[in-house]
């Protein structure tokens, strides 16, 4: 599943980004996309449940995944397959990209696809990309509802051979050994705040923290849920640290928004099965063990229920970013 690079591949398709496929993309976007809507500045990824974000766009004209070469289908439920272009924020509003429904490699995409909506929004001139996604709590401070502003990360299949960088440059101006211990963009992560202040939104409603990437599709169990709380992660969730890698090569300033769907299940103590059975033996009665499930209806129920929060601050946000340069 991993895009590992093999000496067949060529340069060109080993990550999906051959220059005639992103000239083919732009072409139907030309075709479709108003010209004051075809170059926004901002990049919108909405996460599981979270596609409600593009109600506020303004003018916004939806473009198919399956109209524009090189995009594969979200396969997820509560993700779209459309782009939507159009204006966002108060006044005359910026001119925005959203991408209702993103690819995960746990659906069986390769990564080179996973990233190559970025890719395409670099190419019509994104100059910041707001990521969103669902996520599991591993901080027990974190409550269900929480929106964690991401200030790093932890990730494993980085780490082990699953990166989205790997292989041949795309573009030999980027950097080969890209850095990316910055990877956040500060002044964007001091705006959501900003914005929660205008927003007036309660102080536990935001929080800041450390994104885990896993690559799914299942849930983690409780040692590994200790393991990466033990590591130092916030959160953890599928997606996001492909898209952030992506957009850091090709320029972009990144936030990104992790919507705390659910606990992930981390008992404090293991329950010894010995010990139940010990007890049984001796007549005493047992404490029973509670069994608490994650489901993707859960986080799905979770980002209707936080949607237009999310969407409000996005939306402020945007209100607050300087002037383009
Ligand atoms: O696309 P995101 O990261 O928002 O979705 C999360 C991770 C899995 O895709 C799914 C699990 O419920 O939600
Ligand atoms: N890996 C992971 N992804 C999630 N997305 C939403 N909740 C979770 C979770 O608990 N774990």
């Amino acid at each position: 599943m991993a895009d590992f690079i093999t000496t067949s591949q060529k340069p060109s398709d080993s990550r999906g980004s051959s220059s005639t496929l992103m000239t083919e993309t732009l072409q139907v976007l030309k075709e479709i996309v108003p010209p004051e809507l075809q170059n926004p500045r901002v990049g919108i990824i909405c996460g599981s449940g979270l596609s409600g974000l593009a109600a506020s766009l303004r003018q916004s004209v939806l473009v198919q995944y399956e109209k524009l070469p090189g995009f594969v289908q979200s396969t997820v439920p509560g993700h779209k397959s459309a782009l939507a272009f159009g204006l966002m924020g108060s006044g005359a509003g910026i001119p925005v990209v959203a991408m209702l429904g993103r690819f995960h490699p746990y659906e069986g995409h390769k990564l080179s696809s996973v990233v190559y909506p970025v890719r395409v929004m670099g190419a019509i001139g994104v100059k910041d990309i707001f990521i969103t996604n669902a996520a599991g709590a591993l901080n027990p401070a974190l409550a269900v509802g929480t929106i964690v502003v991401v200030h790093d990360h932890i990730a494993l299949p980085n780490l082990t051979g699953m990166n989205p960088l790997l292989g041949p440059q795309i573009d030999p101006s980027f950097p080969r050994f890209l850095p990316i211990s910055d990877a956040y963009s500060r002044s964007l992560r001091k705006l959501v705040f900003h914005a929660a202040h205008q927003l007036s939104m309660n102080r536990d409603a935001l929080a800041e923290g450390t994104y885990a990437w896993v690559s799914g599709p299942t849930y983690e169990t409780p040692a590994e849920g200790r393991f990466l709380r033990a590591a130092g992660a916030d959160v953890v969730g599928m997606s996001t640290v492909p898209e952030v890698l992506a957009a850091r090569e090709e320029g972009m300033n990144v936030l990104v928004l992790s919507l705390v769907t659910n606990a992930v299940v981390i008992p404090a103590s293991y329950k010894s099965v010995r010990e139940e059975v010990e007890t049984e033996i001796a007549g005493n009665l047992i404490e029973p063990v509670i069994d608490e499930k994650v489901s993707h209806e859960e986080v799905l129920a979770l980002g209707k229920m936080k949607g237009d929060l999310m969407k409000s601050l996005v939306a402020k946000v945007l209100d607050l970013l300087p002037p383009p340069v």
